[in-house]
């Protein structure tokens, strides 16, 4: 049976019209959510810590800045939108204290509450909406007009009236402009992570490093590497994402659509498949939180030697030189 999609013309602004909504932190994801319901047409304040440097970013865009604590004290919808790993306690020290009976705490992501890291108190609305995008893709796609495919669940439903609050929410981040449509905490999170690991950000970053190394290993330019394995990436994927697989191998030569169904299977093989499968398995069993947040807790030894790493590869030193040169691609600013 198809998923029942949700669209502006099926849902309504009024269940968060009179609200208002706390976003807390001001990155990625949290200024676009901020920035879009305002220009929505709700209320809106960010919540942020003491010293925070988003402070002057959030002012500058027109937004009012409370303490994370007043932010949640004042607001009726309180969306945590700081990372993962920080959210606890920060939900424990700052927002916890202030949640009363009636409001509903949202998330992003359903990280924390599916592996048990938040544990809310039973009177307040608990419901997650998740863009399937960048925050900084959620934002420009918004200011464009269009908006982003997102999904939402509802894990308590204390108000009664929390699909209501989550799809108008939704629909205040430009979701439904798109289509919206209902999943649960365990099905967002486990999603979410196979597909940023094995093909969003791990399986394309480590395909695109595997093939450039490749080339220059045999020695052909790094930039004509560059060029083939990283920049067409991008031009070949928005075919895809306007057209579908046929509508990109329309636009292609006969000879590359021979070489992707001769070729494509001898990398992308049984086995990767079957890698594929453990990898969701570890999810699923919470073996790679575990490792996850063991990682953050130590201040993240792992994450920043592979940060170290990559920085300096010629991947990514080459590819600055050109795009620099490319001043069509780097016009857009990051925001925060
Ligand atoms: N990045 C994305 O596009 C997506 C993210 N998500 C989810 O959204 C949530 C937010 O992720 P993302 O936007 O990447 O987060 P970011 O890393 O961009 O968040 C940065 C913000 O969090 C604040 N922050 C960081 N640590 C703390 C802390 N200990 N206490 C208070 N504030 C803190 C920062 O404050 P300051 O400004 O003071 O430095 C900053 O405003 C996560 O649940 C994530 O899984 C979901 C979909 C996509
Ligand atoms: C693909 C990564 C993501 O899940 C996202 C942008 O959707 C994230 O956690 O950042
Ligand atoms: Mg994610
Ligand atoms: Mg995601």
């Amino acid at each position: 049976m198809a998923a029942k999609m949700y669209y502006d013309k099926d849902v309504a602004l009024t269940p968060i019209e009179d609200k208002l909504i706390a976003i807390i932190g001001y990155g990625s994801q949290a200024h676009a959510h901020a920035q879009n319901l305002r220009d929505s047409g709700l209320n809106v304040v960010v919540g942020l810590r003491d010293g925070s440097s988003s402070k002057a970013k959030a002012e500058q865009a027109g937004l009012r800045v409370a303490s994370i604590e007043d932010a949640v004290k004042e607001a009726d919808v309180v969306m945590l939108l700081i990372p993962d790993e920080n959210q606890p306690k920060t939900y424990t020290e700052s927002i916890e204290p202030h949640l009363s009976a009636g409001k509903a705490l949202a998330f992003g992501h359903g990280f924390n509450i599916h592996f048990g890291r938040i544990k809310p108190p039973a009177d307040v609305d608990v419901f997650l909406v998740a863009p399937k995008g960048p925050g900084h893709m959620l934002r420009r796609v918004y200011a464009d007009g269009a908006g982003m495919p997102s999904i939402f669940a509802v894990e308590q439903n204390a108000s009664g009236n929390a699909r209501e609050i989550a799809l108008a929410y939704a629909r205040g981040i430009g979701g439904t402009r798109a289509g919206v449509l209902e999943t649960t905490f365990k099905e967002e999170t486990e999603t979410d992570l196979f597909g940023e690991q094995s093909v969003l950000c791990g399986g394309v970053t480590h395909l695109i490093q595997a093939g450039f190394e490749t080339l220059v290993e045999a020695g052909y330019q790094p930039e004509i590497a560059y060029f083939e394995t990283l920049h067409e990436v991008k031009l070949i994927v928005d075919l895809i994402y306007e057209k579908g697989f046929e509508g990109m191998r329309h636009s292609i030569s006969n000879t590359a659509e021979f070489g992707d169904y001769v070729t494509g299977p001898r990398i992308i093989t049984a086995d990767t498949k079957a890698t594929m499968k453990d990898v969701l398995t570890d999810i699923q069993s919470g073996k790679f939180a575990e490792k996850f947040i063991a990682d953050a807790e130590s201040g993240f030894p792992y994450m920043n030697e592979q940060r170290g790493k990559m920085r300096t590869h010629t991947l990514e030193v080459v590819g600055k030189e050109l795009r620099d040169q490319m001043p069509f691609i780097t016009k857009k600013e990051l925001e925060v």
